[in-house]
């Protein structure tokens, strides 16, 4: 008989889940996805249920990586939330399977996960597209997507201004108190995002908050927020005027308001990137649509897994 599956807490995955060891193996694994011969890589578009009474959905995230045999599924809730609420935006479980038995190995949380995953993804999109010279990165919002970027992009790269803005002046202040390098408080996004080389949008936003207008040419956008078909963070100038890069094509086309409303086109999958099937053409103003995967889910899980057990 199977055992049962252990049980990961948050704390215990925040000290297990590092993005040095992190980044390596997500890179690997967009590689493997954007392969033309994907077969080695299984990994549906989200199913999403609505929970319309609370402005939320259910997102199931399922992701076999048949070499690695790691068979994984995130549950994650997601919601948009009003000025001052207190409520998480984001709720997140992770499963992770044995593939021949179909067991349940672990059962963990999936929140530091999802912010750690999301943030190492944008820290190798920048890696790839930012402006050789990157002096400024400005972060737009501040909750808990701002702080997993504010980590990885400030051990990654070396930034002589972080900036960052907030819908509320408080919450950007509060963010700023929060980290530990030195952060300015912005109170507009156009003054925040002038001149920078970088810009994370991380918001909760569903119109735009970014206009190109704003954006110095050849800056590098990773923009994070705006999940689903009918959201927007950037508006259609910007969409339109960068070269835009996705995790996943099937996914950007499905999910992305800010694609699919603005009628951009996708020039690359990061993973053809890394591939080196497609070109990253950092001289020009770039957006990497973020929007999430399976995998990405999927390899962190795994690495939390080892290192658990080497523990115990
Ligand atoms: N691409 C991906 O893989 C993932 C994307 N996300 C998305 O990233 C975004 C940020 O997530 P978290 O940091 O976890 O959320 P959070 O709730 O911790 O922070 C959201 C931030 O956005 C601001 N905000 C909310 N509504 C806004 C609006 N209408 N205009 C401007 N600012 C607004 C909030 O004040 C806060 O600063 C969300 O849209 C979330 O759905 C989250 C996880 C993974
Ligand atoms: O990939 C994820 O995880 C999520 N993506 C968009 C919204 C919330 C969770």
């Amino acid at each position: 008989m199977a055992e049962p599956p252990v049980l990961i807490r948050q704390d215990e995955v925040e000290d297990l889940l590092h993005y040095k060891d992190l980044i390596p193996r997500l890179e690997v694994a967009l590689r493997k996805f954007s392969k033309l011969d994907s077969a080695e890589v299984i990994q549906p578009v989200r199913t999403t249920v609505p929970l319309q009474k609370y402005n939320g959905f259910l997102g199931l995230m399922p992701a076999y990586l048949v070499h690695e045999d790691i068979l994984c599924t995130k549950l994650v809730c997601f919601y948009k939330r009003e000025s001052g609420s207190t409520l998480p935006s984001t709720q997140a479980t992770v499963l992770l399977f044995d593939p021949e038995y179909g067991n349940v190995k672990a059962v963990m949380d999936g929140e530091v996960i999802t912010a750690k995953r999301t943030a190492a993804v944008s820290a190798i999109s920048a890696k790839l597209l930012m402006p050789t010279k990157s002096d400024v990165l400005t972060i737009l919002g501040a909750g808990h997507q701002a702080l997993s970027h504010y980590h990885v992009f400030t051990e990654t790269f070396s930034f002589k201004e972080v900036r960052v803005w907030s819908r509320r002046k408080e919450t950007a202040e509060r963010f700023a108190q929060s980290t530990q390098g030195h952060v300015t408080v912005w109170e507009s996004v156009e003054e925040a995002v002038n001149g920078a080389d970088v810009i994370v949008t991380v918001t909760g936003a569903s119109e735009p908050v970014l206009f190109g207008q704003w954006v110095k040419p050849g800056a590098h956008v990773a923009a994070v927020g705006a999940c689903r078909p009918d959201w927007r963070e950037l508006d259609d100038v910007l969409m339109r005027q960068a070269e835009v890069y996705v995790d996943s094509r099937e996914g950007a086309v499905a999910e992305s308001g800010d694609i699919i409303l603005s009628g951009a086109k996708v020039f690359a999958e990061l993973g053809e990137v890394l591939n080196g099937t497609r070109p990253a053409l950092r001289e020009k103003t770039t957006v990497f649509k973020s929007l999430g995967m399976g995998i990405q889910d999927a390899v962190s899980a795994k690495l939390v897994f080892e290192q658990w057990k080497n523990k115990h």
